[in-house]
């Protein structure tokens, strides 16, 4: 098992390749329970590096607490595609517009590791397939539990959503909150950020790609 430092280049070393995405997509990182003590002796010296004595009652339990909470952040290593979709994937004849709008999303900024959160819409046109839909979520999951930059994360689930139900195409659009340009940096806190990425027909058709887009700014 390679230390966490190495685990997270894995993950982000390459965001656009779509070949290497599936390929990750299919992959997840084993169990990383096993590196809570290295994690909580990294957080007791960030601890006593801020100056603060790591020795003190209310800190005591601080750097394990802070170690679990940073695996929760980012769990989507231990997940895959794969295995989240759980075969919910069904035959269906249906040729509209699926849409699952304004799904919750919480991420860690990769270069500053602090949150960025917003919401992720995604519409697919399906052709002979559908998706069950608590797995668009679970997608999200997958994907903005890890270190991340919006725009890659806004890419790599419109691939997995592609590759699960190969539909005639696929559309993705993240509003983001950085608190790296909130709470630090240009504090510039009433910004958002937007990204998209459009697949296959969201991308060749102009009426459809806006009806996604008008659907999803109202
Ligand atoms: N494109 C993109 N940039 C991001 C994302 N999250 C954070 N950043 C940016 O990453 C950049 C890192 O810039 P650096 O100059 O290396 O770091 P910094 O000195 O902390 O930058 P400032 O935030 O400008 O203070 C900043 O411009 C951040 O706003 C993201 O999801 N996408
Ligand atoms: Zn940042």
């Amino acid at each position: 098992m390679p230390p966490i430092s190495e685990l997270c280049t894995i993950q982000h070393k390459d965001v656009s390749d779509a070949a290497a995405i599936k390929a990750k997509n299919l992959k997840s990182t084993p169990k990383r329970e096993e590196n809570l003590p290295e994690l909580t002796a990294a957080y007791k010296t960030i601890i006593s590096s801020l100056g603060e004595d790591s020795e003190r009652e209310g800190l005591l339990k601080t750097p394990e607490r802070a170690s679990k909470a940073m695996l929760f952040f980012t769990k989507g290593y231990q997940q895959s595609v794969e295995e989240v979709l759980n075969d919910a994937v069904f035959s269906e004849d249906h040729d509209e517009m699926v849409l699952v709008k304004d799904i919750e999303m919480f991420s860690m900024c990769e270069h500053h590791m602090v949150p960025f959160y917003g919401k992720v819409s995604i519409a697919y046109m399906p052709q002979g397939k559908i998706l069950g839909l608590s797995k668009l979520a679970r997608i999200v999951e997958v994907f903005s539990r890890r270190l991340q930059v919006q725009e890659r994360l806004t890419k790599q689930i419109a691939q997995a959503v592609f590759d699960a139900v190969n539909p005639a195409g696929v559309a993705v659009f993240i509003e983001g909150v950085h608190m790296c340009m909130v709470m630090r940096g240009v504090q510039k806190i009433k910004s958002s950020t937007i990204t998209s990425t459009t697949l296959g027909s969201f991308k060749e058709n102009a009426d459809l790609r806006k009806e996604f887009f008008d659907q999803v700014q109202n």
